[in-house]
């Protein structure tokens, strides 16, 4: 069963066609990478996924059901959540209000919060959940913009996870970390995905074979190999078009 289908997609802004005739599979509950040079497509592909951008033409399914005619709550409501940079927008709430914000913002999408009374037990039972699952129990009353750089994007996982998903889309979730940094957020992301479905983008390679089931290369709006990391290893276009000058 596909969780995310792609299929003979495309996107033009004006006369330039961004993403050029895309089909992709990502199954339920693998860990999936896009990868791909700058300027690729890779931010409008999960733009696209996610319902900020409607596709030019072609046809998107999530669990099977067509999904790009609908807007981003309504992606949200079917299960699929992706991560924003959220730390700037919230930098004078606490780590505790931030994630808050998400609980609550699940519930209403959820359960009509607005109509039932749900406790505020209950919220601050799933923040505080949530805030053990990143690891950031100890911050909880720390502001947001005062937090280091790592935990700020380990923040921006609780958020996306308050949202209870079975998609997860995280967009470069160790850009800018040291390698410890890195290899705590890849070890994070793979606890905290366990069961779910996750398309990630990211650059670095170590980060992407240690952490995913299968690959997509993304170059110049075409997707021109998805397959295993070993696979992707020894494909030699990809190699030609993105790995060779990756590792260089
Ligand atoms: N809203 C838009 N209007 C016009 N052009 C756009 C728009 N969004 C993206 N583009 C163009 O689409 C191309 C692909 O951009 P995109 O950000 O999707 O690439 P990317 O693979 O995510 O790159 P990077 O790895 O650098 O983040 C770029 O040339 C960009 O200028």
């Amino acid at each position: 069963m596909s969780a995310i289908s792609l299929s003979s997609v495309t996107k033009r802004f004006g006369s330039s066609e961004i993403i050029r005739g895309v089909d992709l599979v990502v199954n339920a509950g693998e860990r999936h990478a896009l990868i791909g040079p700058n300027g690729a497509g890779k931010s409008t592909l999960f733009n696209l996924i996610s319902g900020q951008f409607r596709p030019t033409s072609g046809q998107i399914f999530l669990n099977g059901e067509r999904s790009d005619r609908e807007p981003p709550e309504m992606i949200a409501r079917r299960g699929l959540a992706r991560s924003f940079q959220i730390t700037s927008l919230f930098a004078r709430l606490t780590v505790f209000e931030t994630v808050r914000l998400g609980v609550m913002a699940n519930r209403g999408i959820r359960f009509c919060f607005w109509r039932s009374a749900v406790s505020h037990r209950e919220v601050t039972n799933d923040v505080d959940g949530l805030l053990t699952d990143v690891n950031l129990s100890h911050r909880a009353n720390v502001l947001t913009g005062e937090l280091p750089y790592s935990e700020q994007r380990a923040l921006e996982l609780a958020v996306t996870l308050a949202l209870r998903p079975e998609i997860v889309l995280l967009d470069e979730p160790t850009a800018g970390m040291s390698v410890e940094e890195a290899a705590q957020t890849v070890a994070l992301v793979r606890r905290l995905t366990a069961g779910r479905t996750l398309l990630v983008v990211e650059h670095d390679m170590d980060v992407v074979f240690s952490l995913c089931d299968r690959i997509s290369v993304l170059v110049h709006g075409r997707i021109i190999a998805s397959g295993t990391p070993e696979e992707i290893a020894r494909n030699e276009s990809v190699n030609e078009a993105y790995l060779g000058k990756a590792a260089h």
